[in-house]
């Protein structure tokens, strides 16, 4: 017998709006904090596939403004009262507790004055003064909560009047579903922070757009509903577009946290602009009191944008039954045959024909009349069939250029190397992975500092278990390409473009650690740039320790000399002591030396003098043996002509140094 239900196991169905709203952490709406950030993210992400996928450089201003509780009470049309009963509230203290409170600070703030008094330092007393301040203003603003108004415009291709209800206002609808590369996928993020608004100030999002050409804008004030997942439209009207212009605006007004998200938001947008250097943002942080304000540009670095990404087809091997029987409804082809060279990928017509009739189906049988069996054994067919793999044209990876152009703009590292790997595939996705490694620079720590990117978006949580940090971490042997991981400033960049990323959730944060041509790609890619960098690191170190050795050598020159003095001279005076003489039989040459010790010619500054010199001539022929063993002597052979001062002139005397001649010119 089945078991009774239980009184209240009452059968509910969910909207995918509502799921998502009670399960946001999935889509990457964690606290509020992480939601600001994110809601950041997933409009700058429109953004710029809005203005890619008409070619065009994207400008992206994003302004975030703070608005007070009071503030936004007025904007919600909702008063703000006197508290009648303060005993009712959260930050409700009694006076017995304050003074304890205020007893226990002053003790604190002494113990730490104390320690500065020995130490010197007064840092921590600095720290605990302005935690005590915060604490203080948090107080005096009783628990007042804190929102933002996050604004991102952008010059891409707009949304059409009629769509944008829809794509705003209703949970899983979007245009990038198709087999392409972009940095959207699931038909969810502006959504997501439509109904993070919903949630946490009950305001609506305001749209304006525009698409290329059009004489009007497109003005809506819309939310969402949850439990239907569908657009409610407050208001929406066209208004003039006088100077043309196109792309989109969307505001939405939330709870969140930029005092703890501040690093991240700004990290996101350095990120952002390294793998997208022709694209310019202008960012504004507007607090209410002026001081905290932030207004931080990165401007576009060059006119150069990869080649936008295209729709392809799906690849047999990659498809699903139900894939299957949605293309075999959908589509305009009228056979069998003329279905499969048109709606998959690499299956050329005369592939179709023996495809079809290795599947014993009648070649002229219409797609939409397959029955269910014959859509098994199709399925089935493909998957064990052998095709091209995708070839990788429709992919749009950021480039070697670019990636390293973003890097020097960012970062500007002592050196830089940069490798794209072959297509790969996965899934019958196509994909490809772009890497560069970076020594030294600016704002880097010591060790190893990952920066993931995937379908150009920069990833920057959940490190951790992706497979770029996994790789550069557990699989490369740093120390064979003469990087130390623990002390150089090593800067490794991985970037992923695919059709398909093997994300894990929808809040796109890591790339999973399990897929094997992903991780070999990675791997491959890494090790080709460190593999670059090795002869220079190499060059590198050898200069650094040539310079430190001539630096020790100098080092000791006057003592040396000195001491080197004393004993020539004390062999000076034995000029009368025969016997002395006889025991100490000199060389000829030292026996010169003596002599011009005697004579006032050889003092211990020449002799320092001589020192220097021959240490600067060791530096010169170690300079030489060093080229001529790193097989580069051709390089150092090579003429360089300077373009003489005067149109007449005469060769001067040739200058003959250890590592080349140089003739100068004389103007007449
Ligand atoms: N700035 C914009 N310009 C033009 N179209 C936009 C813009 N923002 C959103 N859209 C349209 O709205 C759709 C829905 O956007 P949304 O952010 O909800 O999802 P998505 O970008 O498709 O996917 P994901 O959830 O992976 O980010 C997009 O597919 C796009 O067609």
């Amino acid at each position: 017998m089945a078991p009774k239900a239980a009184k209240g196991d009452v059968l509910q169905q969910k909207s995918p709006a509502e799921f998502f709203a009670d399960n946001r952490t999935i889509a990457g709406f964690d606290n509020p904090g992480k939601c600001l950030y994110t809601t950041i993210r997933e409009l700058v992400e429109n953004a710029l596939d809005a203005a890619e996928s008409i070619s065009q450089l994207p400008d992206v201003d994003i302004t975030i403004e703070e608005i007070s509780q009071t503030r936004l009470n007025k904007m919600r049309g909702v008063t703000s009262h006197d508290r009648i009963d303060e005993e009712l509230y959260q930050d409700y203290e009694t006076e017995d507790a304050k003074q304890k409170r205020l007893a226990r600070e002053a003790k604190e703030l002494e113990k730490l004055e104390k320690a500065a008094a020995k130490s010197g330092s007064t840092a921590a007393v600095d720290a605990k003064r302005k935690e005590l301040e915060a604490k203080r203003a948090a107080q005096a603003s009783r628990g007042e909560k804190t929102f933002y108004k996050v604004t991102v415009r952008d010059n891409g291709m707009g949304m059409a009047h009629k769509d944008i209800p829809d794509m705003l206002g209703r949970v899983l609808s979007g245009t990038k579903y198709g087999v392409k590369q972009t940095r959207g996928k699931f038909g969810l993020g502006a959504k997501m922070a439509l109904i993070w608004s919903k949630m946490s100030t009950g305001l609506p999002i305001e749209v304006t757009s525009a698409r290329r050409g059009s004489a009007s804008r497109s003005y809506f004030k819309l939310d969402l509903d949850i439990q239907r997942n569908q657009p409610n439209v407050h208001e929406s009207k066209l208004l003039d577009n006088p100077d043309g212009w196109h792309g989109a605006e969307l505001s939405v007004v939330i709870a969140g946290s930029w005092t703890y998200y501040r690093a991240k938001v700004i990290k996101y947008l350095q990120q952002i602009a390294v793998i997208t250097p022709y694209a310019q943002f202008n960012f504004a942080f507007n607090a209410e009191d002026e001081k905290n304000s932030l207004a931080l540009r990165f401007a576009r670095r060059t006119d150069t944008m990869p080649q936008p990404p295209k729709a392809t087809k799906h690849h047999p091997s990659s498809v699903d039954l139900e894939l299957i029987k949605r293309l075999a409804s959908s589509t305009a082809a009228s056979s069998l045959t003329s279905f499969l060279a048109k709606e998959f990928d690499c299956i050329p017509r005369d592939l179709a024909e023996r495809i079809v009739a290795e599947v014993r189906c009648d070649p002229s049988t219409a797609p939409a009349e397959l029955t269910p069996k014959q859509i098994v054994a199709l399925h089935d067919l493909l998957h064990q069939l052998r095709f091209d793999p995708p070839d990788g044209g429709h992919l749009s990876p950021a480039g070697e250029y670019n990636l390293r152009l973003g890097i020097m703009k960012e970062l500007r590292p002592e050196m830089v190397a940069t490798h794209q790997g072959a297509v790969g595939v996965h899934e019958g996705h196509a994909f490809i992975v772009e890497a560069a490694v970076s020594v030294g620079g600016k704002n880097i720590k010591p060790g190893l500092n990952i920066h993931r990117f995937a379908n150009r978006i920069p990833l920057l949580f959940e490190g951790g278990s992706d497979v770029v940090t996994r790789t550069a971490l557990k699989r490369i042997g740093w120390s064979s390409y003469k990087i130390n991981q623990n002390s150089d400033k090593v800067g490794v960049f991985v970037s992923l473009v695919s059709t398909k990323i093997p994300f894990k959730g929808a809040g796109k944060e890591y790339i999973a650690d399990d897929v094997e041509e992903i991780q070999a790609a990675v791997r491959a890619a890494i090790q080709a740039c460190c593999l670059q960098l090795k002869s220079k690191i190499a060059r590198q170190q050898a200069a650094r320790e040539q310079r430190q050795r001539k630096k020790n050598l100098t080092k000791y020159i006057p003592n040396v000399a000195a001491a080197l003095f004393a004993v020539l001279e004390t062999v000076a005076e034995q000029r009368g002591d025969e016997n002395a003489a006889k025991r100490r039989r000199l060389e000829p040459d030292h026996a010169l030396v003596v002599n011009g010790v005697r004579s006032g010619e050889v003092t211990e500054a020449k002799l320092a003098a001589k020192l220097q010199e021959h240490v600067e001539q060791i530096d010169v022929d170690m300079a030489l043996e060093y080229q001529l063993q790193q097989g580069i002597t051709d390089i150092a052979k090579v003429d360089a002509h300077l373009m003489p001062a005067a149109a007449r002139h005469a060769y001067g005397p040739e200058q003959h140094c250890g590592v080349g001649v140089i003739r100068l010119l004389r103007a007449l």
